[in-house]
């Protein structure tokens, strides 16, 4: 259940699509959407656990939340996945660009092909998809693209060069993106999440130690979960930011 209960009134009926949107923090924003009352979107490649948020949240949602089956990795498929959502929805007012591969490797056994795959998840998609949907939201006279990030760029991370170049490059792209869109009322911000406790990350990467070690680190003193995302990405979603664009906004609990 996302947490936040601050309302958004501009955000009621408006076209979101999020990609990534089937687990994790990407299935909070998807409920924390649909509770503010828009049309929701949302792609991802894990068929079950998406259908099974889309059915959940439909049946009490104003709008039917819709799942889009798609590989992002693939450009054509991105392409006529944001256009079956535009046709389907209508124009995408606000896109939030938050799948991710967050994979571990080593520098020394990387290889061409493995690097390739990291890059078209994590930092391709976000080119393509926000190509996709901004003639959309151009035609409509405007929108919010919203592009996760991490802090983990900056923390010198050794098994994670793929992911972290990809992550600090979606911050040049977010500048550059807001850059050429600016003028026609698209505004693009990033946001850097630290340490968001989640299932998967508790499955795969997640040890009691290193979470306290991080703790130590954040002046907040708690776990931050995917619903401490929602009011954020609302905010920088919502008209009430209408004034902010090519910025990154950082949600670690403090460490930065
Ligand atoms: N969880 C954290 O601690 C943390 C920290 C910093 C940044 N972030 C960023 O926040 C965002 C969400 O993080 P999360 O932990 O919820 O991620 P996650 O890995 O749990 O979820 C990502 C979603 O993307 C989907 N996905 C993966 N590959 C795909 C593909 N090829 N096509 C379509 N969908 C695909 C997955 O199925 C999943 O539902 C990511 O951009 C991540 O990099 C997370």
């Amino acid at each position: 259940m996302a947490e936040t209960q601050a309302q958004f009134p501009d955000l009621k009926d408006r076209t979101v699509l999020i990609t990534g949107g089937g687990s994790g923090i990407g299935a909070a924003l998807v409920e924390g959407f649909a509770q503010q009352g828009a049309k929701v979107a949302f792609i991802d490649i894990a068929e079950e656990p998406s259908k099974a948020l889309a059915a959940r949240l439909s049946s009490q949602s104003a709008h039917p939340v819709s799942f889009y089956h798609a590989d992002l990795r693939d450009v054509g498929t991105i392409k006529s996945t944001v256009a079956a959502v535009e046709s389907d929805l209508g124009a995408i007012r606000v896109l939030v660009n938050n799948a991710a591969w967050d994979d571990r490797h080593d520098i020394d056994t990387t290889t061409e092909e493995y690097w390739d795959n990291s890059q078209s998840i994590n930092l391709k998609q976000v080119f393509f998809v926000s190509q996709a949907a901004a003639p959309g939201m151009r035609s409509a006279g405007g929108g919010s693209i919203i592009n996760f990030s991490s802090i983990v760029f900056k923390m010198n991370p050794p098994a994670l060069s793929s992911y972290a170049a990809a992550k600090s490059g979606i911050i040049g792209l977010t500048k550059s993106f807001a850059g050429r869109f600016g003028p026609e009322n698209i505004r693009v911000n990033a946001v850097l999440p630290g340490m968001i406790v989640t299932e998967r990350q508790l499955e795969l990467w997640l040890t009691a130690d290193g979470m306290a070690k991080t703790i130590e680190r954040q002046c907040l003193k708690r776990v931050l979960k995917a619903e401490d995302l929602v009011g954020p990405v609302l905010f920088l979603a919502s008209d009430c930011s209408g004034g902010m664009t090519a910025q990154s906004v950082i949600v670690d609990g403090g460490i930065f």
